[in-house]
C-alpha cells in the first residue's frame, strides 16, 4: 500500500538520534547479541597461468575487489579469501619460477595494501591469505594468512603450520612449517583465528586456536576432489564441535592448467593440470549445524550470521572443554616424543 511505514525499526532508524536510537533498541528488544556477519569468498583464478605475474595477480585484485564490494553491500563484519588467493596454486609443478615471484610482503606488499584499503572502505576485518616473502629473515618464503582490521590497520600474520606432502602438494620445497604458533586476533567484531589448509588434518592444530581462544576459526584451502572431497564436510565441522567455536572452510574453484607437465610421481602420464579444486565452502557452529555449501564449480560469496554467545553456550552445555583434561594429555604426550618411549602395550602371551 503506497505510503504504508515499512517497518517500525526502519522509522526509527530514520527519525531517532543514535544515542537514543541504543537505549531504545535495549529497551524494546532486550540486550545486544553480538552477532557478527561473516563472508567468505571461493574463486577461480582470473588469467591465463601464462600470463605475466603481475597481469595474473592485477586481474585477481580486480576480481576480488568486486566480490568484496557485493559483500560490504551485504553488511560484512569479517570476509576471508581462499589459501594463496592472489595466484594459482602451482606449487603441484615443483618450479620456482616464476611461482615465487608472486611473494610479496605481509606487512607491506600491494595485496596488503589493497586490503587495507577495501577494509578501511567498507569497515570491515579482511583475512587475506597470501604467498608471503620476508625479506627481514633472508628472503624466505611462507604461506601466509594477514590480518587486517576494519580500520584499515595491519593487525598480524598467521603462518601455515603444517605443510602437505602428500598426492601433487609439493609446497615443502617452497616454504617451511610456520613459526608463528596459534595467533588468534582480538578485532571489534569478535577472536578470531586462521588455520591453514592442510592444518584442517590435525585436530591439535584446531585445539590450540580453541585453547587461546579463537571464537571463529578460518580455514582458507586449496584442495582437489581426487583427494580430499569425502573429508571436506567432516573436519571443519568436526572442529566446531569439539572446540566450541565457529569454523569456515573455504576451498578455491576451477581447474587450473600450467605451461609444463609434471609427474605425481606414481608412474601414471605427466599432466598439466591439478585436478578440479572442488569449492564447496561452508561455515559450521559450535553445536554441531552448518550452512550448505557454495558450488562446487562456481565462484561464491557465503555470508553467515553467528551469534558468537553459542561458543559459550555450546560449552556450558556440553562440557567438551572442562572434561578436556589437557593434564593427561599435556604429561603423556611430553611421555610419547621421547626417544627412548615404550607405548603401554598389554600383550596377550598365552
Ligand atoms: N593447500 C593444501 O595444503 N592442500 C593440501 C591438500 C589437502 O589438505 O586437502
Amino acid at each position: 500500500m503506497a505510503g504504508e511505514m515499512v517497518s517500525l525499526e526502519q522509522c526509527l532508524e530514520k527519525y531517532v538520534p543514535e544515542r537514543e536510537l541504543k537505549e531504545i533498541t535495549r529497551i524494546l528488544y532486550g540486550r545486544e547479541l553480538p552477532i557478527v556477519r561473516v563472508g567468505v569468498i571461493q574463486n577461480s583464478i582470473a588469467a591465463e597461468t601464462t600470463a605475466p605475474v603481475s597481469e595474473q595477480r592485477a586481474a585477481l585484485h580486480e576480481k576480488i575487489t568486486h566480490m568484496t564490494e557485493a559483500a560490504a553491500l551485504c553488511g560484512v563484519n569479517i570476509l576471508c579469501y581462499q589459501e594463496a588467493w592472489t595466484m594459482p596454486f602451482a606449487f603441484c609443478t615443483r618450479e620456482k619460477q616464476p611461482w615465487c615471484e608472486f611473494a610479496e610482503s605481509a606487512e607491506s606488499g600491494p595485496t596488503t595494501q589493497l586490503c587495507q584499503e577495501l577494509a578501511r572502505k567498507h569497515n570491515m576485518v579482511i583475512v587475506s591469505p597470501i604467498l608471503e616473502r620476508d625479506s627481514i629473515h633472508g628472503d624466505t618464503l611462507w604461506n601466509t594468512a594477514v590480518v587486517v582490521s576494519n580500520t584499515g590497520y595491519y593487525l598480524g600474520k598467521s603462518r601455515k603450520n603444517h605443510i602437505p606432502r602428500v598426492g601433487d602438494f609439493n609446497e615443502s620445497t617452497y616454504y617451511m612449517e610456520g613459526d608463528t604458533g596459534h595467533v588468534v586476533f582480538q578485532t571489534q567484531f569478535g577472536r578470531i583465528a586462521v588455520n591453514i589448509c592442510y592444518g584442517r588434518h590435525h585436530p591439535q592444530n584446531w585445539m590450540m586456536y580453541g585453547i587461546n581462544g579463537a571464537e571463529i576459526v578460518f580455514n582458507p584451502s586449496a584442495t582437489v576432489g581426487g583427494l580430499s572431497e569425502p573429508m571436506w564436510g567432516i573436519e571443519a565441522r568436526n572442529a566446531a564441535i569439539a572446540n566450541s567455536y565457529f569454523t569456515c572452510a573455504i576451498n578455491r574453484v576451477g581447474t587450473e592448467t600450467f605451461p609444463n607437465e609434471f609427474t605425481s610421481a606414481d608412474g601414471k602420464p605427466a599432466h598439466k593440470d591439478f585436478g578440479h579444486f572442488y569449492g564447496s565452502s561452508y561455515v559450521a557452529a559450535p553445536d554441531g549445524s552448518r550452512t550448505p555449501s557454495l558450488s562446487r564449480t562456481h565462484d561464491g560469496l557465503l555470508v553467515c550470521d553467528l551469534d558468537l554467545n553459542l561458543c559459550r553456550q555450546v560449552k556450558d552445555r556440553w562440557g567438551f572443554r572442562m572434561t578436556q583434561r589437557l593434564d593427561l594429555y599435556a604429561a603423556s604426550l611430553s611421555a610419547a616424543i621421547q626417544p627412548e618411549y615404550q607405548p603401554p602395550v598389554v600383550k596377550d602371551m598365552c
